[in-house]
C-alpha cells in the first residue's frame, strides 16, 4: 500500500529542531513525522533538504542555520562531524552532560520508570585529547599512504592528522609512523581488491606511564623491512616500550586478527588507575578515558559498600582493573572474562600488585556464573560492566538466584541498562541510589553511567 508521507525526497523546508536523538542528531517534525539531521540542534530553526524518506521518519541535510542556538560552539571542521569522531563537537560541553543526564531519564521514563533520580553528568574539566588510544585505518589516498578517518556511512577515508580527543603524543605517534611506512613505501590497504599490507595503525599510551605501544595491522603475514621500520620507530618515539604486528588476514571490519608478533620491546605496556599498576596487552579492553575511569571506579567502590568481608563477582572483569582495585577492600573476588590475553593481564596484574585475594577465568559471563552458582559461590556484591549489548538474561537469572545484596551496574549503553534493571526486578532488585552518569566519551553522544541494585529484604 502507497503511504503519503508528510515529506518527500528532494524536498526543502523550514522547520524548528525539537531533541537530540540519542547519536545526536537534531529532530525536527513535520505532522508527527520526524526528519533525523545532522548538525542541528535543539531551538534551532534551519532550512532542511530532505534526503531520504522511510514510512516512519526521514533524514535530511541542513542547507542553511536560521536561527543558531545559544548553545552552538565550532571548534574544528566538518571533517570531525563527517567521520564520527566528534558528533557532538558543535554543542558546549555542559550541554553535552546535560543531554546525556536526560538521554539516560528519558529512557527510564519510557518504560514508566520515572522515579529513577539522574544525576548531573560527571564532567572533565578539559574535555577534549583525552582517548589513550587510537585506531586509525591506513589506505592510499591520492597515491600515497595516508591515515584519518572515514567519512561516515562510506570507504572514503579523509587524511587527518589532528583527531580532537586522542592524547597529542598519539596523534603524533600516528603521523611518525605513517611517514616511516611511506619512506619504505609499505602498500596500504586495499579493501576493495584486499590487496596490499598495512590495514591499520593502532597507538596506546599510558596516561601516567607514558609508555607507548604501536600495532601495525597487517593483511599480510610478512611485513616488508620489518626490520628498519622498527628501527625507525623505536628511534623517532622514545616512549615506545612495544612494537607489535598483528596479522588479519581477513575480508572483515574487524581490527584485530588472531596472530601477535612482538617485532621489539614487550607485548604489553603499563599504566596505572587508582594508584595500582596494570599490563595491558594489544587485544585487551581498557578504558579510553583514564581520568574519568578514575572516577568512574570510585564510584563502583564506594557503591558496591565493601568493608572487607566481602565475596565479590567482577563480571566482564577485562584485565582485572575493577577486581584488583575492589579486592583491596574484599575478602575474595571473582573476575570472569572472554579474551585470553585479557585474562593473562589480570592474572598477571594481581601478582604485579601483590593481591591474592582474586580469581580469573576465562569463560562467558553467563558461563560462569551458572558454574559459580552450581559450586555455592555466594556473593555479597556483583559488579558488571558489560559491552553495549548488555546482559545476557541467563546471566541475570543466575545473578538474582545467588541473590548477591547489591549489584552494581557500569554502563556504557543506558538503552540496554534501562532492559537490564527490568529483568533485575523480576528477581527482587530495586535502584537504591540515584544514577550517576560519568563523561567517559566527552564530544560523542555516547554515555557511560553507575546504578546500584538492592534487593528487597
Ligand atoms: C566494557 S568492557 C569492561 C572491562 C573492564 N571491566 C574494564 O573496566 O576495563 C567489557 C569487557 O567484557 C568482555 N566481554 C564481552 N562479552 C563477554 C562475555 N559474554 N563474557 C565475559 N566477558 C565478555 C570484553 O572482552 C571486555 O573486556
Amino acid at each position: 500500500m502507497k503511504v503519503n508521507l508528510p515529506v518527500h525526497k528532494g524536498e526543502v523546508l523550514d522547520v524548528t529542531i525539537m531533541d537530540l536523538t540519542y547519536q545526536g542528531m537534531g529532530v525536527a517534525k513535520v505532522d508527527n513525522y520526524p526528519i533525523f539531521i545532522e548538525n542541528a540542534l535543539p531551538e534551532e530553526k534551519i532550512t532542511v533538504k530532505v534526503t531520504k524518506t522511510t514510512k516512519n521518519f526521514a533524514f535530511g541535510d541542513v542547507e542553511k542555520i536560521n536561527q543558531v542556538s545559544p548553545h552552538r560552539v565550532n571548534p574544528k571542521g566538518r571533517v570531525y562531524r563527517q567521520t564520527g569522531i566528534a558528533p557532538l563537537q558543535h554543542l558546549e560541553y555542559s550541554e553535552q552532560l546535560k543531554f546525556k543526564q536526560h538521554q539516560v531519564a528519558e529512557l527510564f521514563a519510557k518504560v514508566h520508570m520515572d522515579d529513577v533520580e539522574v544525576l548531573p553528568t560527571i564532567g572533565m574539566a578539559n574535555p577534549t585529547q583525552y582517548r589513550n588510544k587510537a585506531q586509525v585505518p591506513v589506505r592510499q589516498v591520492q597515491g600515497q599512504l595516508t591515515t584519518g578517518f572515514y567519512k561516515k556511512n562510506s570507504h572514503q577515508l579523509m587524511p587527518i592528522e589532528d583527531y580532537y580527543i586522542q592524547d597529542p603524543a598519539i596523534d603524533k605517534a600516528i603521523v611518525v609512523v605513517r611517514d616511516i611506512l611511506r619512506k619504505y613505501h609499505e602498500a596500504a590497504y586495499d579493501e576493495f581488491h584486499h590487496s596490499g599490507t598495512i590495514r591499520t595503525i593502532m597507538v596506546r599510551r599510558g596516561y601516567y606511564s607514558h609508555e607507548m605501544m604501536v600495532v601495525i595491522v597487517t593483511r599480510t603475514k610478512h611485513l616488508p623491512m620489518a626490520d628498519v621500520v622498527t628501527q625507525e620507530i623505536q628511534a623517532a618515539l622514545p616512549e615506545v616500550v612495544s612494537v607489535i604486528q598483528n596479522v588479519n588476514s581477513k575480508k572483515t571490519n574487524v581490527i584485530l586478527g588472531p596472530v601477535n608478533n612482538v617485532l621489539a620491546g614487550k607485548a604489553t605496556i603499563d599504566d596505572q588507575l587508582l594508584g595500582l599498576t596494570f599490563a595491558i596487552s594489544a587485544q585487551s579492553f581498557y578504558q579510553v578515558n583514564p581520568q574519568q575511569t578514575e572516577k568512574l571506579y570510585q564510584l563502583a567502590i564506594d557503591q558496591a559498600g565493601l568493608t572487607g568481608n566481602e565475596t565479590v563477582i567482577d563480571a566482564y572483569s577485562g584485565i582485572g582493573t575493577i577486581s584488583l582495585t575492589m579486592a583491596q577492600h574484599a575478602k575474595q573476588v571473582y573476575g570472569v572474562e572472554i579474551v585470553p590475553a585479557a585474562i593473562d593481564n589480570a592474572r598477571q596484574n594481581a601478582d604485579k600488585n601483590g593481591i591474592t585475594n582474586a580469581t580469573f577465568v576465562l569463560d562467558s559471563a553467563e558461563k560462569a556464573m551458572a558454574k559459580w552458582q552450581a559450586d555455592g559461590v555466594k556473593p555479597d556484591v556483583i559488579v558488571v560492566d558489560p559491552p553495549r549489548k548488555g546482559l545476557d538474561a541467563d546471566f541475570i537469572k543466575s545473578a538474582g538466584e545467588m541473590a548477591p545484596k547489591r549489584v552494581v551496574y557500569i554502563s556504557c549503553n543506558p538503552s540496554t541498562l534501562v532492559r537490564d534493571v527490568q529483568r533485575f526486578a523480576e528477581y527482587g532488585y530495586h535502584i537504591s541510589a540515584p544514577v550517576q552518569p560519568v563523561d567517559q566519551f566527552p564530544q560523542t553522544p555516547h554515555i557511560e553511567s553507575v546504578t546500584v541494585l538492592e534487593r528487597e529484604q
